[in-house]
């Protein structure tokens, strides 16, 4: 028996009826296998042809196995025993859910929020950090590493001792690395970012954390025989069938942890597919389910529950129904998946690339996400101060719109928030807050995204900033223009320097939240921001707003 399990009920069942033939009399999956980069068409070639070797890496990353367990011997020797990795978007989210999952402690710094930073600086003594960068060019994990060589050399202490990077061969951050003597470990430069988590980006900090990477890679190499194949009962096919081939389009994914020993799946799940589909106007959102959301939540997308991959769901072809009324939930379209971490990784990563193919887009490249890194280091030349003018201020809360004139005569929160939701479609739209705030000292803001669904019947998604920018981030800006965006961004208790840098954290990440509103302008899209002139006074009054009843 496989040991990846996916079950698709509904309009999801419908879709796997109608596509996956094609999918396997075009050999679609053993093509990807075989790294044929011209399964997307002429357009995305270049790109798909340097992208494919997440194909392999359950047998080409096993060298990475024993030099990280002997690096982390010789570390945990030294006497460090905390890791701190300094990344973004793949290059952090697939450690983050490896280490969750295998139940090891690694801190994911992925802020640029200089309190977070400052925060993280701490324990010198006991700490290495990873330093994770494929390009070595994203500004938020070069801006980390310079905060960290700085307070070691203030501590007193040998920055090359205590830090690793990993980067991809002959990067600006490989060159300057060596050159001054780090730990480098390279990366496969033939696998990007998303597809990164079996690549020295997902098993270096994740195996320094303690986290058993071999079992990941078996698990992985268990499976890859069956992903490859061109069979109708192909997980990869029926799960991309799934996600991609509703007609219409149910482009909300609900992914639902219904029981998973995966912990945090839907974070890195949620980078792979939106980055990877979320663009030339179409794509498929996925809405990482806060709680224990009811699978009937919503009615216009595919609801994928998470379940353990012990539990007694049915394998692929036993229980594919168009019947709706059969599936055990009552969700209109639904997909049960279950299987372990490795496995999955390697499931979701083809069902995506397939997925890619099905939309007409290539799954491997990120046009949007370039776009607002371009408008923040506009914002950081022009100095701070530029940007829009804010509308007005209610109590602790600096309220700023843009993408149309749309606010009206809005002079409260309240009013603005109430403004924004109205300008919802009520079939296909969606609200995407992004809260450029403390992911962990703020957790609970994210349950506003219930509250809201609950407030407007529509999805909504909630994403920490600037980590979702190099996730959902594409999607908002390059896929279809349904969205309604809040931004809520907060002043810092103390600013912090980037050593060596004409910046501080606390201007990058203005810079950054301004950079990708005025992206989501210029596409048309209402952006609401909400600033918190006071963090919790004003953190108040946005809950407040946010968790309100039906407008
Ligand atoms: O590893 P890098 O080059 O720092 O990039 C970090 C992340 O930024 C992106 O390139 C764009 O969001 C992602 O694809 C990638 O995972």
């Amino acid at each position: 028996m496989s040991t990846l399990e996916v079950t698709a009920t509904g309009a999801a069942a419908d879709a796997v009826t109608t596509h996956v033939p094609t999918l396997v009399q075009d050999r679609v999956a053993s093509r990807i296998f075989a790294k044929d980069h011209t399964l997307w068409g002429p357009a995305a070639e270049e790109e798909s042809a340097k992208r494919l070797n997440w194909t392999g890496l359950p047998r080409t990353s096993r060298h990475l196995i024993g030099e990280v367990a002997a690096l982390r011997e010789e570390l945990s020797q030294a006497g460090y025993d905390r890791v701190v990795l300094c990344g973004m978007g793949g290059s952090s989210l697939a450690p983050e859910v490896i280490c969750a999952t295998a139940g090891v402690p690694i801190d994911v710094l992925d802020s640029s929020d200089p309190d977070v930073v400052r925060a993280a600086l701490t324990d010198l003594d006991r700490t290495v950090v990873v330093v994770s960068s494929k390009s070595g060019s994203t500004v938020e994990t070069d801006s980390q590493r310079r905060a960290f060589e700085q307070a070691f050399r203030d501590a007193g202490l040998d920055p090359s001792a205590r830090m690793v990077i990993v980067t991809d061969p002959g990067s600006p951050l490989d060159n300057d690395a060596r050159a001054a003597g780090f730990r480098v470990v390279n990366a496969d430069p033939q696998v990007g970012g998303r597809y990164s988590a079996l690549t020295a980006f997902g098993l270096v900090p994740s195996a320094l954390a303690g986290a058993d990477v071999e079992t990941l890679l078996d698990d992985a190499e268990a499976v890859s025989d069956l992903l490859a194949a061109d069979d109708d009962a192909n997980p990869a096919l029926r799960l991309a069938a799934a996600m991609a081939g509703t007609q219409p389009l149910r482009d909300k994914l609900v992914l639902v942890d219904d029981g998973t020993e995966n912990v945090g799946f839907g974070a890195w799940a949620e980078q792979l597919i939106a980055e990877s589909t979320g663009k030339d106007g179409t794509g498929i959102l996925p809405v990482v389910a806060i709680g224990s959301a009811p699978a009937s939540l919503y009615d216009d997308g595919t609801v994928v529950r998470l379940v353990a991959t012990d539990s007694e769901s049915d394998s692929v072809g036993e229980q594919d129904t168009s019947d709706a009324g059969g599936s055990a939930s009552s969700a209109a379209s639904l997909v049960t998946v279950a299987g372990p971490l490795g496995a999955q990784i390697m499931l979701w990563e083809t069902a995506t690339a397939v997925a890619g193919r099905l939309l007409g887009i290539s799954p491997f490249d990120q046009p949007d996400v370039e776009s607002a890194k371009a408008a923040a280091r506009e914002l950081l030349d022009a100095g701070i101060g530029a940007g829009v003018e804010p509308a007005f201020t209610d109590g602790s809360v600096e309220v700023t719109a843009l993408g149309g004139d749309w606010l009206g005569d809005a002079t409260t929160v309240d009013a603005a928030v109430d403004t924004l939701l109205g300008l919802l479609d009520d079939q296909q739209g969606y609200i995407a807050v992004m809260a450029y705030l403390d992911r962990l000292g703020d957790a609970d803001l994210e349950l506003v995204a219930r509250d809201l669904f609950d407030r407007t019947g529509r999805p909504a998604t909630f994403g920490w900033g600037p980590r979702f920018l190099h996730s959902t981030g594409q999607y908002h800006k390059g896929g279809p223009a349904t969205g309604v965006y809040l931004q809520v961004t907060t002043a810092p208790t103390q600013d912090l320097e980037v050593p060596g840098r004409e910046f501080t954290f606390g201007e990058f990440i203005a810079a950054q939240a301004g950079g990708d509103a005025a992206v989501l302008a210029e596409h048309g899209r209402p952006v609401l921001r909400l600033h918190l002139t006071a963090h919790d006074e004003g953190l108040e009054q946005v809950r407040a707003a946010l968790s309100r009843g039906r407008a």
